[in-house]
């Protein structure tokens, strides 16, 4: 039965979560320490809570199959991408799937941790930390015969602010500004218009090669 009330709990620990580890990336930077928590703080802020649910693939296969060792029964259940927002935690149940692509576009997996909270910077944060944060390209598979469970919470920031490299750290860093300064709703728009998979990012860099 759907709990509507531990949802909103959940969803009101992580957003706490988020910001307090968005307070200390930017005390981390040396700017100032609620420079990307107010983002996802104010009211109209545009998080969003996702469950994720990957039936065993076996089920799709047929016990046919299970018998068939040449025949992996392990697929992908949600395509390489990267997450758009600002920083994204999630959490699954015991079964392994998450893969992330390491600098040599190898893909690494995450050992499944209940108790523990996966990170990951949104393609946002990359864009305000001009580059110094990336956000890395992801992925998920089934497996043959467990079933796996992930919850995802998107912090977000309104649909008008206004997403750019931070100046204080273009200039720190002494590199050109990578990005140009979009909305949100303009760089969401553009996120569901395109396939999954496909790099948006490079549409808002300041010299395309
Ligand atoms: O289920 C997972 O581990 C990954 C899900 C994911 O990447 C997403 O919801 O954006
Ligand atoms: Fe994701």
């Amino acid at each position: 039965m759907f709990d509507s009330s531990a949802v909103n709990c959940y969803i009101e620990a992580v957003k706490q979560l988020a910001r307090e580890i968005l307070d200390l990336t930017a005390e981390g930077l040396r700017v100032p320490s609620h420079t990307f928590s107010r983002l996802i703080s104010s009211v109209d802020s545009d998080s969003v809570l996702r469950v994720n649910h990957y039936p065993p693939s076996d089920q799709f296969f047929g016990g046919a199959t299970l018998s068939d060792k040449s025949v992996s029964l392990t697929r992908v259940g949600f395509g390489e991408h990267t997450d758009p927002q600002i920083l994204t935690v999630l959490r699954s149940n015991d079964v392994g799937g998450l893969q992330v692509s390491n600098s040599d576009g190898m893909w690494v997996p995450v050992s499944p941790d209940p108790s523990a909270f996966c990170v990951n910077v949104g393609d946002l944060l990359q864009v305000m930390t001009n580059g110094r944060f990336i956000s890395l390209r992801h992925r998920a598979l089934t497996s043959g015969e467990e079933s796996r469970l992930s919850t995802t919470y998107f912090a977000g920031p309104p649909l008008q602010a206004m997403i750019g490299p931070l100046p204080a750290l273009v200039t720190m860093m002494n590199q050109p500004r990578l990005y140009q300064t979009f909305t949100w709703g303009e760089y969401k728009k553009l996120a569901y218009s395109l396939r999954l998979e496909d790099s948006r990012l490079d549409m808002f860099r300041t010299c395309k090669d």
